[in-house]
Protein backbone atom coordinates (compact mmCIF):
# COMPACT_ATOMS: atom_id res chain seq x y z
CA UNK A 1 0.00 0.00 0.00
CA UNK A 2 1.41 3.59 -0.66
CA UNK A 3 0.81 5.94 2.03
CA UNK A 4 0.80 9.53 1.14
CA UNK A 5 3.09 11.37 3.68
CA UNK A 6 0.93 14.94 4.09
CA UNK A 7 -0.13 16.33 7.17
CA UNK A 8 1.27 15.04 10.83
CA UNK A 9 3.12 12.15 10.85
CA UNK A 10 1.72 10.36 13.71
CA UNK A 11 -1.96 11.66 15.18
CA UNK A 12 -3.26 10.46 18.64
CA UNK A 13 -6.67 11.34 18.99
CA UNK A 14 -8.74 10.90 21.78
CA UNK A 15 -6.71 7.54 22.74
CA UNK A 16 -7.60 5.82 26.31
CA UNK A 17 -6.55 2.87 28.01
CA UNK A 18 -8.02 0.42 30.78
CA UNK A 19 -5.93 -2.03 32.07
CA UNK A 20 -8.93 -4.05 33.84
CA UNK A 21 -10.36 -1.30 36.36
CA UNK A 22 -7.17 0.90 36.08
CA UNK A 23 -7.39 3.91 33.79
CA UNK A 24 -3.76 3.93 32.86
CA UNK A 25 -4.73 7.19 30.30
CA UNK A 26 -8.14 8.65 30.42
CA UNK A 27 -8.41 10.92 27.25
CA UNK A 28 -5.26 11.92 25.49
CA UNK A 29 -4.86 13.93 21.61
CA UNK A 30 -2.29 15.62 20.37
CA UNK A 31 0.37 15.42 16.72
CA UNK A 32 3.90 14.97 16.03
CA UNK A 33 5.14 16.39 13.01
CA UNK A 34 7.65 14.35 11.06
CA UNK A 35 11.09 15.74 11.97
CA UNK A 36 10.10 17.11 15.89
CA UNK A 37 11.48 16.23 19.05
CA UNK A 38 8.75 15.10 20.99
CA UNK A 39 9.24 15.02 25.06
CA UNK A 40 6.14 13.41 27.17
CA UNK A 41 6.55 14.58 30.64
CA UNK A 42 4.30 14.33 33.87
CA UNK A 43 4.67 12.65 37.53
CA UNK A 44 4.91 8.92 37.74
CA UNK A 45 1.65 7.23 36.55
CA UNK A 46 0.15 9.54 34.48
CA UNK A 47 0.11 7.84 31.30
CA UNK A 48 3.32 8.81 29.63
CA UNK A 49 4.87 5.47 29.09
CA UNK A 50 1.50 3.48 28.61
CA UNK A 51 1.10 6.76 25.58
CA UNK A 52 4.79 6.01 24.51
CA UNK A 53 3.63 1.88 24.19
CA UNK A 54 0.38 2.26 22.18
CA UNK A 55 2.34 4.66 19.53
CA UNK A 56 4.96 1.53 19.30
CA UNK A 57 2.23 -1.05 19.47
CA UNK A 58 3.21 -2.91 22.40
CA UNK A 59 -0.40 -1.63 23.65
CA UNK A 60 -4.02 -1.68 22.45
CA UNK A 61 -5.66 1.78 23.03
CA UNK A 62 -9.13 0.69 24.61
CA UNK A 63 -10.79 4.15 22.85
CA UNK A 64 -10.01 6.11 20.02
CA UNK A 65 -7.64 5.94 17.49
CA UNK A 66 -3.52 6.17 16.58
CA UNK A 67 -3.35 6.76 12.94
CA UNK A 68 0.44 6.91 10.81
CA UNK A 69 0.31 9.16 7.91
CA UNK A 70 -3.66 9.09 7.76
CA UNK A 71 -3.75 5.27 8.28
CA UNK A 72 -5.10 4.01 11.09
CA UNK A 73 -2.38 1.70 13.31
CA UNK A 74 -4.52 0.50 16.41
CA UNK A 75 -4.36 -3.14 15.93
CA UNK A 76 -0.99 -3.18 14.00
CA UNK A 77 1.40 -5.21 15.90
CA UNK A 78 4.81 -3.65 15.96
CA UNK A 79 6.51 -6.12 13.36
CA UNK A 80 3.22 -5.96 11.35
CA UNK A 81 4.07 -2.41 10.64
CA UNK A 82 5.60 -1.39 7.72
CA UNK A 83 5.89 2.04 9.91
CA UNK A 84 9.57 2.16 11.29
CA UNK A 85 8.92 3.12 14.62
CA UNK A 86 11.98 1.99 17.00
CA UNK A 87 11.85 1.29 20.54
CA UNK A 88 14.85 2.28 21.77
CA UNK A 89 15.21 -0.47 24.35
CA UNK A 90 18.30 0.15 27.29
CA UNK A 91 18.25 -3.61 27.86
CA UNK A 92 20.90 -5.23 26.17
CA UNK A 93 21.92 -8.43 25.48
CA UNK A 94 24.74 -9.19 28.04
CA UNK A 95 25.37 -12.38 26.66
CA UNK A 96 26.30 -10.72 23.32
CA UNK A 97 29.04 -8.83 22.19
CA UNK A 98 28.89 -4.98 21.37
CA UNK A 99 28.16 -5.43 17.22
CA UNK A 100 26.30 -8.37 17.54
CA UNK A 101 24.03 -6.12 19.87
CA UNK A 102 23.72 -3.67 16.98
CA UNK A 103 23.01 -6.30 14.85
CA UNK A 104 20.48 -7.93 16.39
CA UNK A 105 17.39 -6.10 14.82
CA UNK A 106 19.02 -6.13 11.46
CA UNK A 107 19.22 -10.09 11.70
CA UNK A 108 15.52 -10.51 12.78
CA UNK A 109 14.68 -8.28 9.60
CA UNK A 110 16.58 -11.04 7.66
CA UNK A 111 19.40 -8.53 6.36
CA UNK A 112 22.23 -10.57 4.65
CA UNK A 113 25.36 -11.33 6.99
CA UNK A 114 27.93 -8.69 5.53
CA UNK A 115 25.33 -5.63 4.90
CA UNK A 116 24.13 -5.94 8.14
CA UNK A 117 27.88 -6.02 9.51
CA UNK A 118 28.52 -2.60 7.43
CA UNK A 119 25.54 -1.09 8.99
CA UNK A 120 26.20 -1.84 12.42
CA UNK A 121 29.78 -0.69 12.05
CA UNK A 122 28.77 2.73 10.61
CA UNK A 123 26.33 3.50 13.22
CA UNK A 124 29.17 2.05 16.07
CA UNK A 125 31.34 4.79 14.09
CA UNK A 126 28.80 7.55 14.10
CA UNK A 127 28.10 7.00 17.96
CA UNK A 128 31.72 6.57 18.84
CA UNK A 129 31.82 3.04 19.77
CA UNK A 130 33.55 1.34 16.41
CA UNK A 131 36.83 0.79 18.80
CA UNK A 132 34.62 -1.61 21.72
CA UNK A 133 32.90 -3.87 18.71
CA UNK A 134 33.89 -7.33 20.06
CA UNK A 135 33.57 -6.38 23.70
CA UNK A 136 31.01 -7.78 26.02
CA UNK A 137 28.39 -5.47 26.51
CA UNK A 138 29.11 -6.55 30.41
CA UNK A 139 32.43 -4.10 30.08
CA UNK A 140 30.79 -0.73 29.46
CA UNK A 141 30.48 2.14 30.82
CA UNK A 142 26.91 3.72 31.50
CA UNK A 143 27.54 6.07 28.15
CA UNK A 144 29.13 3.69 26.02
CA UNK A 145 25.89 0.91 27.17
CA UNK A 146 23.33 4.08 26.25
CA UNK A 147 25.40 4.61 22.67
CA UNK A 148 25.05 0.58 21.91
CA UNK A 149 21.90 0.76 22.53
CA UNK A 150 20.64 3.71 20.16
CA UNK A 151 23.06 2.31 17.28
CA UNK A 152 21.59 -0.88 17.61
CA UNK A 153 17.43 1.25 17.24
CA UNK A 154 19.29 3.23 14.58
CA UNK A 155 20.49 0.71 12.46
CA UNK A 156 17.03 -0.08 11.73
CA UNK A 157 16.77 3.57 10.32
CA UNK A 158 13.38 4.32 11.70
CA UNK A 159 11.15 7.29 10.83
CA UNK A 160 9.93 7.37 14.32
CA UNK A 161 12.07 6.77 17.33
CA UNK A 162 10.70 5.83 21.28
CA UNK A 163 12.94 6.61 23.85
CA UNK A 164 11.47 6.05 27.41
CA UNK A 165 13.17 7.25 29.65
CA UNK A 166 16.77 6.82 27.94
CA UNK A 167 19.10 8.70 30.05
CA UNK A 168 17.93 7.55 33.56
CA UNK A 169 20.27 4.78 34.39
CA UNK A 170 23.29 7.23 33.39
CA UNK A 171 25.24 9.10 36.40
CA UNK A 172 23.75 13.29 36.17
CA UNK A 173 27.17 14.34 34.57
CA UNK A 174 26.75 11.70 31.41
CA UNK A 175 23.09 12.67 31.16
CA UNK A 176 23.96 16.30 30.45
CA UNK A 177 26.45 15.25 27.76
CA UNK A 178 24.32 13.00 26.36
CA UNK A 179 21.40 15.16 26.08
CA UNK A 180 23.15 17.03 23.51
CA UNK A 181 24.16 14.07 21.83
CA UNK A 182 20.69 13.13 21.36
CA UNK A 183 19.72 16.48 20.42
CA UNK A 184 22.66 16.61 17.71
CA UNK A 185 21.21 13.33 16.64
CA UNK A 186 18.35 14.33 16.09
CA UNK A 187 19.41 17.44 14.29
CA UNK A 188 21.77 15.55 12.27
CA UNK A 189 19.21 12.64 11.20
CA UNK A 190 16.20 14.07 10.94
CA UNK A 191 14.26 11.59 12.34
CA UNK A 192 11.20 12.25 14.32
CA UNK A 193 12.38 11.17 18.16
CA UNK A 194 9.67 10.65 20.65
CA UNK A 195 10.88 10.47 24.60
CA UNK A 196 9.50 9.77 27.77
CA UNK A 197 11.13 11.57 30.72
CA UNK A 198 10.15 12.65 33.89
CA UNK A 199 12.68 15.19 34.27
CA UNK A 200 12.18 18.64 33.50
CA UNK A 201 15.44 19.83 32.51
CA UNK A 202 15.48 16.79 30.40
CA UNK A 203 12.41 17.42 28.69
CA UNK A 204 12.96 21.41 28.12
CA UNK A 205 16.50 20.59 27.26
CA UNK A 206 15.58 18.72 24.14
CA UNK A 207 12.58 19.10 23.23
CA UNK A 208 11.01 21.04 20.42
CA UNK A 209 7.94 20.58 21.78
CA UNK A 210 6.83 19.31 25.66
CA UNK A 211 3.53 17.46 26.02
CA UNK A 212 2.74 17.43 29.84
CA UNK A 213 1.11 14.80 31.28
CA UNK A 214 -1.12 14.35 34.38
CA UNK A 215 -3.68 12.06 35.64
CA UNK A 216 -4.07 10.46 32.20
CA UNK A 217 -4.27 13.56 30.26
CA UNK A 218 -2.70 16.27 28.33
CA UNK A 219 -1.97 19.14 30.55
CA UNK A 220 -0.31 21.41 27.99
CA UNK A 221 1.29 20.95 24.88
CA UNK A 222 4.10 24.06 23.92
CA UNK A 223 7.40 25.15 23.36
CA UNK A 224 10.12 24.22 26.13
CA UNK A 225 9.78 28.18 26.34
CA UNK A 226 5.64 28.90 25.86
CA UNK A 227 4.92 25.94 28.78
CA UNK A 228 7.74 28.16 31.09
CA UNK A 229 6.50 31.92 30.25
CA UNK A 230 3.09 30.52 30.31
CA UNK A 231 1.43 27.82 31.86
CA UNK A 232 -1.82 27.19 31.31
CA UNK A 233 -3.06 26.42 34.46
CA UNK A 234 -1.84 25.75 38.27
CA UNK A 235 -0.87 21.70 37.33
CA UNK A 236 1.98 22.79 34.78
CA UNK A 237 2.73 26.01 36.69
CA UNK A 238 3.16 23.85 40.14
CA UNK A 239 4.82 20.84 37.47
CA UNK A 240 7.16 22.60 35.84
CA UNK A 241 8.48 25.05 38.79
CA UNK A 242 10.48 27.82 39.40
CA UNK A 243 6.79 30.41 39.24
CA UNK A 244 5.51 32.11 42.35
CA UNK A 245 1.97 32.07 42.22
CA UNK A 246 -0.18 35.21 44.26
CA UNK A 247 -3.39 34.34 45.32
CA UNK A 248 -6.01 37.72 45.67
CA UNK A 249 -8.39 39.69 44.79
CA UNK A 250 -9.06 41.81 41.26
CA UNK A 251 -9.55 44.86 41.53
CA UNK A 252 -9.92 47.90 37.81
CA UNK A 253 -6.69 49.20 37.36
CA UNK A 254 -7.33 51.02 34.22
CA UNK A 255 -5.02 51.00 31.57
CA UNK A 256 -5.62 47.17 30.55
CA UNK A 257 -4.30 46.35 33.77
CA UNK A 258 -5.54 44.42 36.74
CA UNK A 259 -4.71 45.06 40.63
CA UNK A 260 -4.48 42.27 43.00
CA UNK A 261 -4.16 41.95 46.27
CA UNK A 262 -3.93 39.59 48.71
CA UNK A 263 -1.32 38.07 51.74
CA UNK A 264 1.29 38.56 49.26
CA UNK A 265 0.91 42.17 49.45
CA UNK A 266 -0.58 44.05 45.93
CA UNK A 267 0.60 43.77 42.29
CA UNK A 268 -0.42 44.87 38.65
CA UNK A 269 -0.60 43.21 35.95
CA UNK A 270 -2.12 42.97 32.52
CA UNK A 271 -6.04 42.20 32.18
CA UNK A 272 -6.14 38.97 30.36
CA UNK A 273 -8.48 39.31 26.99
CA UNK A 274 -10.17 35.74 27.96
CA UNK A 275 -11.59 34.83 30.09
CA UNK A 276 -13.22 37.99 31.58
CA UNK A 277 -12.73 38.84 35.19
CA UNK A 278 -14.41 40.79 37.47
CA UNK A 279 -13.83 43.21 40.49
CA UNK A 280 -13.34 41.08 43.59
CA UNK A 281 -13.17 38.06 41.86
CA UNK A 282 -10.26 35.75 43.44
CA UNK A 283 -7.55 35.24 41.22
CA UNK A 284 -3.91 33.65 40.77
CA UNK A 285 -1.19 35.56 39.68
CA UNK A 286 2.19 33.28 37.82
CA UNK A 287 5.30 35.02 38.13
CA UNK A 288 8.25 33.22 37.19
CA UNK A 289 11.08 33.30 39.62
CA UNK A 290 13.80 34.14 37.14
CA UNK A 291 12.00 37.67 35.77
CA UNK A 292 11.98 39.24 39.58
CA UNK A 293 14.75 40.89 41.18
CA UNK A 294 15.67 41.38 44.84
CA UNK A 295 16.55 45.70 45.52
CA UNK A 296 17.72 46.79 49.08
CA UNK A 297 15.40 49.95 48.26
CA UNK A 298 11.76 50.91 47.00
CA UNK A 299 12.54 52.63 43.34
CA UNK A 300 8.13 53.23 43.11
CA UNK A 301 8.83 51.51 39.58
CA UNK A 302 6.63 48.11 38.43
CA UNK A 303 5.51 45.90 41.12
CA UNK A 304 7.18 46.28 44.53
CA UNK A 305 6.61 43.54 47.22
CA UNK A 306 8.53 43.79 50.49
CA UNK A 307 10.12 40.73 52.22
CA UNK A 308 12.14 38.85 54.19
CA UNK A 309 15.33 36.50 53.28
CA UNK A 310 14.86 32.88 54.64
CA UNK A 311 17.60 31.49 52.85
CA UNK A 312 19.97 31.52 49.53
CA UNK A 313 20.80 28.64 47.66
CA UNK A 314 23.67 28.90 45.17
CA UNK A 315 24.36 26.15 42.77
CA UNK A 316 27.48 26.71 40.61
CA UNK A 317 26.90 30.41 39.22
CA UNK A 318 23.08 30.54 39.72
CA UNK A 319 21.20 31.86 43.10
CA UNK A 320 18.08 30.84 44.83
CA UNK A 321 17.00 33.62 46.83
CA UNK A 322 13.29 32.39 49.31
CA UNK A 323 12.01 35.06 50.53
CA UNK A 324 9.10 35.37 52.91
CA UNK A 325 6.24 38.69 52.35
CA UNK A 326 5.06 39.89 55.69
CA UNK A 327 2.06 38.17 55.49
CA UNK A 328 3.66 34.84 55.46
CA UNK A 329 3.93 34.27 51.75
CA UNK A 330 6.74 32.02 50.63
CA UNK A 331 8.85 33.58 47.40
CA UNK A 332 11.41 32.42 45.06
CA UNK A 333 13.68 34.68 43.19
CA UNK A 334 16.56 32.98 40.95
CA UNK A 335 19.41 35.50 39.92
CA UNK A 336 23.00 34.52 38.38
CA UNK A 337 25.45 34.83 41.22
CA UNK A 338 26.99 37.98 39.80
CA UNK A 339 23.57 39.79 39.65
CA UNK A 340 22.87 39.69 43.31
CA UNK A 341 26.67 39.88 44.36
CA UNK A 342 26.35 43.17 45.82
CA UNK A 343 22.73 43.10 47.74
CA UNK A 344 23.46 41.75 51.30
CA UNK A 345 21.03 38.84 51.26
CA UNK A 346 21.48 37.32 55.20
CA UNK A 347 18.59 35.70 56.65
CA UNK A 348 16.46 37.58 57.71
CA UNK A 349 17.54 40.72 56.27
CA UNK A 350 14.62 43.11 54.67
CA UNK A 351 14.97 43.23 50.94
CA UNK A 352 12.20 44.77 48.06
CA UNK A 353 11.00 41.97 45.58
CA UNK A 354 10.54 43.84 42.46
CA UNK A 355 8.97 42.56 38.85
CA UNK A 356 7.85 44.59 35.86
CA UNK A 357 3.78 44.99 35.48
CA UNK A 358 4.00 42.58 32.42
CA UNK A 359 5.59 39.70 33.43
CA UNK A 360 2.75 38.37 35.26
CA UNK A 361 -0.44 36.61 34.29
CA UNK A 362 -3.25 35.44 35.37
CA UNK A 363 -4.12 31.67 35.97
CA UNK A 364 -7.71 30.66 34.76
CA UNK A 365 -9.87 29.67 37.44
N1 LIG B 1 -0.05 -3.45 32.52
C1 LIG B 1 -0.69 -2.72 33.44
N2 LIG B 1 -1.66 -3.25 34.20
C2 LIG B 1 -2.33 -2.49 35.11
N3 LIG B 1 -2.09 -1.18 35.34
C3 LIG B 1 -1.12 -0.60 34.61
C4 LIG B 1 -0.37 -1.32 33.63
N4 LIG B 1 0.52 -0.46 33.06
C5 LIG B 1 0.33 0.72 33.67
N5 LIG B 1 -0.65 0.65 34.59
C6 LIG B 1 -1.13 1.75 35.45
O1 LIG B 1 -1.49 2.84 34.61
C7 LIG B 1 -1.07 4.09 35.15
C8 LIG B 1 -0.13 4.81 34.16
O2 LIG B 1 1.08 4.06 34.02
P1 LIG B 1 2.31 4.54 33.13
O3 LIG B 1 3.36 3.49 33.24
O4 LIG B 1 1.82 4.89 31.79
O5 LIG B 1 2.74 5.84 33.89
P2 LIG B 1 4.06 6.72 33.73
O6 LIG B 1 3.59 8.11 33.63
O7 LIG B 1 4.90 6.21 32.63
O8 LIG B 1 4.75 6.49 35.14
P3 LIG B 1 6.31 6.23 35.52
O9 LIG B 1 7.03 7.52 35.32
O10 LIG B 1 6.20 5.86 36.98
O11 LIG B 1 6.78 5.12 34.65
C9 LIG B 1 -0.41 3.75 36.47
O12 LIG B 1 -1.37 3.93 37.49
C10 LIG B 1 -0.03 2.31 36.33
O13 LIG B 1 0.00 1.68 37.59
Amino acid sequence: MTTTKAGPMLEIDRVAKRYGGTLAVAEVSFTIGKGEFIALMGPSGCGKTTTLRMIAGLDTPSEGEIRLWGRRINEDAPWERDAPLVWQNYALFPFLSVVKNVEFGLKQRRVPAAERRKKAMEWMERLGIAGFAERGVDQLSGGQRQRVALARALALEPEMLLLDEPLSALDPHLRVRMQSELVRLHRELGITFVCVTHSHSEAFAMADRVVIMSEGRVQQIGAPREIYRRASNRFVAEFVGGNNLFSGTASSAGNGALRVEGPFGAALAPRPSEPAIHDGAAVTLVVAADRIDIASARSGIGNEIDARVVTLEVVGSSATVFLETAGGVDLRVQRSLHEIENTPLNPGQAVIARWSQDEGYFLPA
